[in-house]
């Protein structure tokens, strides 16, 4: 597409956007501003925008479309700042915000119907942060929510979705109450959660000296979002704290039921307590139960590694095809490696390679 998009914030989220936009509408000008100016230099040297702004008026005036990738609570401010500027006729302005109310409430009280809000947030991401880890692929096969301000702003979701097409994830309108209750219960809790533990472990672990030493998958798999942005979540957890407080009161009530069911050792209500827990989540697709590994999977035989591994991963090479992580395991008394894809397409082809070479597949999941 033609025109100048303007990247606010091109942290990693910010510069994965930006990335996508450069490689796919040769055409557009992609120009970043950002308070770190760290961050600006990389983003030039390694061309993930075409240009700087020196300040975010100077950006925004030449701006058709405009993305907020900062942290919530900054993002609230830039729409507050950019409601006094002179912004195009046509712009729409997004963000990438991870909590949707108090952003579109913002757009809604700023921009007077002047300026096409749609608010936007990405369900993928990682605990790094900063352009370093920005990557072209970060949203394929991803929801991807928009919250529109208004019945007209909803009217320019397709063009929108033009400029972000190629991410290649999956648009879904929602309002922004909704939004904020969903990801409070699926996201933002789980991050506190994750917290929790880890900051528990730490003030017990003096008792002993092994503590972190023998904490295995199922600490690294629950705790791997407390290594997350700091800054990012106090925001977060701030702007969607009325949702968080009900959550936490709910899962309040919920540990003392259980406190009283451990103090009468009823072996019932605990097995209980743990079936429904798994029965509702080995319902869920799988890409969603993969706590280190949140791509597609394929789970082959290695017995004689590394041998077996050396050749598995030539063979992939030479067929381009990408693997974007793998870990090595033992499941059902077998060494295997989960291989771990960015594409549907990609675990399909190796699965027929592998197949075709004679290697074991254990588990497509
Ligand atoms: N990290 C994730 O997994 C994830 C996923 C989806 C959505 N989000 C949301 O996307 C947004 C960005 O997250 P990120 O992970 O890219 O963070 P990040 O820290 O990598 O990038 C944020 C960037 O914003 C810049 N910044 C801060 N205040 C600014 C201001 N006032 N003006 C201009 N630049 C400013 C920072 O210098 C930084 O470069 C957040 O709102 C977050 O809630 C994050
Ligand atoms: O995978 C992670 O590390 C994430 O935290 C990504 C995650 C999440 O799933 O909670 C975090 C915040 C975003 O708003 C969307 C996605």
């Amino acid at each position: 597409m033609l025109g100048t998009v303007l990247i606010v914030g091109v942290g990693m989220i910010g510069g994965s956007l930006a990335l996508s936009i450069k490689t796919h509408h040769p055409n557009a000008k992609v120009m970043g501003f950002d308070v770190n100016q760290n961050e600006i230099e990389k983003a030039l040297k390694y061309k993930i925008i075409d240009a700087a702004a020196q300040s975010l008026e100077e950006g925004a005036r030449t701006a058709d479309l405009i993305i907020l990738s900062t942290p919530v609570i900054e993002s609230k401010k830039t729409i507050e700042k950019l409601a006094q500027m002179k912004l195009k006729e046509h712009v729409i302005v997004t963000d990438t915000g991870s909590a949707k109310g108090e952003i579109v409430d913002a757009a809604i009280r700023c921009f007077n119907n002047q300026v096409t809000f749609i608010g936007g947030h990405p369900m993928s991401g990682s605990h790094q942060s900063g352009v370093d880890n920005s990557d072209l692929h970060l949203f394929e096969n991803a929801y991807y929510l928009l919250t529109p301000a208004t019945i007209a702003c909803t009217g320019r979701v397709d063009e929108l979705k033009k400029w972000l097409s190629k991410i290649k994830a999956q648009f879904v309108i929602v309002d922004k109450e909704e939004h904020d209750f969903v990801t409070g219960l699926i996201s933002h809790f789980p991050h506190i959660l994750a917290s929790l533990l880890v900051n528990q472990v730490k003030q017990q672990s003096g008792s002993s000296p092994i503590t972190s030493m023998i904490a295995a998958g199922g600490f690294r798999d629950f705790t791997r979002i407390a290594s997350s942005n700091p800054k990012m979540w106090k925001d977060i957890t701030l702007q969607n704290r009325r949702v968080l407080l009900n959550l936490i009161s709910d899962f309040q009530h919920k540990l003392e039921g259980l406190s009283e069911v451990l103090l009468e050792g009823n072996e019932t209500v605990t097995t209980q307590f743990f079936e429904e827990a798994k029965q509702y989540r080995d319902s869920l697709p799988s890409r969603n139960k993969q706590a280190s590994l949140p791509y597609f999977r394929l789970s082959i035989q290695v017995n004689h590694a590394p041998e077996e591994l050396n050749c598995l991963f030539r063979l992939l090479d030479n067929e381009n095809i990408l693997i974007a992580d793998y870990q090595l395991e033992w499941l059902h008394a077998n060494q295997v490696v989960n291989l771990c894809f960015m594409k549907e397409e990609d675990r399909l082809k190796a699965c027929e390679l592998l197949e075709n070479n004679h290697f074991q597949i254990c588990q497509v999941a």
